[in-house]
């Protein structure tokens, strides 16, 4: 496979919003690419990125390696803008999506571009509530400094479960402190004063039948 390449931009304001089955953060950038690896010739665009986790730090990745489940993981949602004219176009394709899978592993130091968005959580406790995040957030930042990856064609891991994504998984988890795990855990699934706290959304692996997992060690 080529070298997969992106670029970002740094972006400030974006929109952080509590979708009741986590946290979601807008992040339209059209001068962002994520091209080469296993996307062919096109060229895909960063759409939002959100994240899974567990009630625990025993699981909450939505891939697992080996049996092995992480602590979360973290999703950067592009969509194919040299073939399709709108994201919601692309879901309805194979080659629609593409989506960065970077797990969390739990550690001493905290993830400070994490620390930009556990900051604003507070504000968006309820399902439905958004804020704007006033840091500058580099998307670039959330990767791990080693680019090797496995890839495969799956789907949304939530419904409605297009088949529409071509996965790339980062073979190094980043590292995030088990207190902003913590923060994650307190966003509420409902709008009202009810409380029922989002302590886990993550999809288990689905089996991988005759599908084939392609790796590449940058
Ligand atoms: C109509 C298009 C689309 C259904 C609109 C809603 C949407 O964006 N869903 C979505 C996005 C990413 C994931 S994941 N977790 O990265 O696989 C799961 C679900
Ligand atoms: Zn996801």
């Amino acid at each position: 496979m080529k070298k997969l390449t992106f670029a970002y931009e740094s972006q400030s304001d974006l929109r952080i919003l509590n979708t009741g089955h986590g946290w979601k953060v807008e992040a339209p950038q059209s001068g962002s690419r994520l091209e080469g690896g296993p996307l062919g010739e096109d060229i895909y665009q960063l759409e939002q990125f959100h994240c899974h986790w567990g009630e625990t730090s025993a699981e909450g990745s939505e891939h697992t390696v080996d049996g092995r489940a992480y602590a979360g993981e973290l999703h950067l949602v592009h969509w194919n803008t040299t073939k399709y004219q709108s994201f919601a176009e692309a879901a309805q394709h194979p080659d629609g999506l593409a989506v960065l899978g970077v797990f969390f592993d739990v550690g001493n130091e905290s993830n400070d571009e994490i620390e930009k968005i556990v900051s604003t959580l507070s504000e968006i406790k309820f399902k439905g509530q958004f804020t704007d995040i006033p840091d500058v957030i580099d998307p670039t930042t959330f990767l791990p400094s080693g680019l090797g990856y496995w890839t495969y064609l799956g789907s949304l891991t939530t419904p409605p479960c297009n088949e529409c994504v071509i996965w790339i998984v980062y073979k190094e988890p980043i590292t995030v402190t088990e207190e902003q795990l913590v923060q994650f855990r307190c966003l509420s699934a409902c709008s009202g004063e009810a409380e029922e706290f989002i302590v886990k959304n993550y999809r288990p692996p689905q089996p991988l039948g005759n599908r084939a997992l392609r790796e590449c060690n940058a």
